[in-house]
């Protein structure tokens, strides 16, 4: 199966978990955006009462061409379902995201919501995080010197740019600052460090957020369910 196959099948599979008349998180990706046509396919032919909120203006332009409904994180009484990808997921369940720079609007959506489920193929499930760089989204101003911070410290920090060089700017017009660690022996000190950080307005490290991960490969589905510390899958 190629890797598209294997992310229309996990959409596929998201898209059956949405129940009728809730209000949907709607992640950000390329595996999401199966997850959104899968959905939309649902929402027209089982003619679903169902309500997304994005997590970013990519995400915001799938859906309403798909003719999801879309409605603002402050007029909804809550979310009940959020279905995101993720670019690394451990045994805990903890994650890195922000491979597709909307970390902070995704963090925002994935803490208001009943229930957090992520999609991935099985190449981004780990022991340990850290094979992905960590993003870090920080305030223009100032940023050199919270650059300059990170190195000294030995995180080895690159700022994200576009192929032609220029730092690219979210879509809170902050720039992302990639952490290059390989492996991340504590996420919980590393996250607490990130925050006390001034400048830093959020990190990708998404600890004790997901309920579950559906993992796509070659022979199907396996569904992963958090457990606590101690109990390691
Ligand atoms: O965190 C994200 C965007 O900020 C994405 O969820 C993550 O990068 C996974 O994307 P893809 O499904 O394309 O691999």
């Amino acid at each position: 199966m190629s890797k598209n196959d294997i992310k229309q099948q996990i959409g596929n599979y998201a898209a059956k978990l949405v129940q009728n008349h809730t209000t949907v998180g709607l992640g950000t990706g390329t595996t999401v955006s199966y997850f959104l046509v899968a959905l939309a396919q649902r929402i027209k032919k089982e003619h679903l009462d169902i309500v997304g909120v994005t997590t970013s203006e990519k995400t915001t332009l799938s859906a309403k061409e798909l003719g999801i409904r879309i409605v603002d994180i402050d007029d909804t009484d809550g979310i009940d379902l959020t279905i995101d990808g993720a670019d690394e997921v451990d045994t805990y369940l903890n994650g890195i995201k922000g491979g597709g720079a909307a970390l902070l609007m995704e963090k925002i959506v994935a803490k208001n919501s009943k229930e957090n489920v992520w999609i991935v193929d099985e190449s981004k499930v780990h022991n340990i995080l850290g094979s992905f760089p960590l993003p870090v989204e920080v305030v223009p101003f100032g940023s050199g010197r919270l650059y300059r911070e990170f190195a000294l410290k030995g995180l080895n920090p690159r700022y994200r740019v576009d192929n032609l060089g220029r730092r690219i700017v979210t879509d809170a017009q902050h720039y992302i600052i990639d952490l290059v660690l390989d492996v991340i022996n504590n996420p919980y000190e590393l996250a607490q460090y990130l925050e006390s950080r001034v400048g830093v307005v959020e990190h990708g490290l998404f600890l004790g957020i997901a309920n579950r991960v559906i993992v796509g490969n070659d022979d199907g589905i396996e569904v992963l369910e958090r457990r606590t510390a101690n109990q390691k899958l």
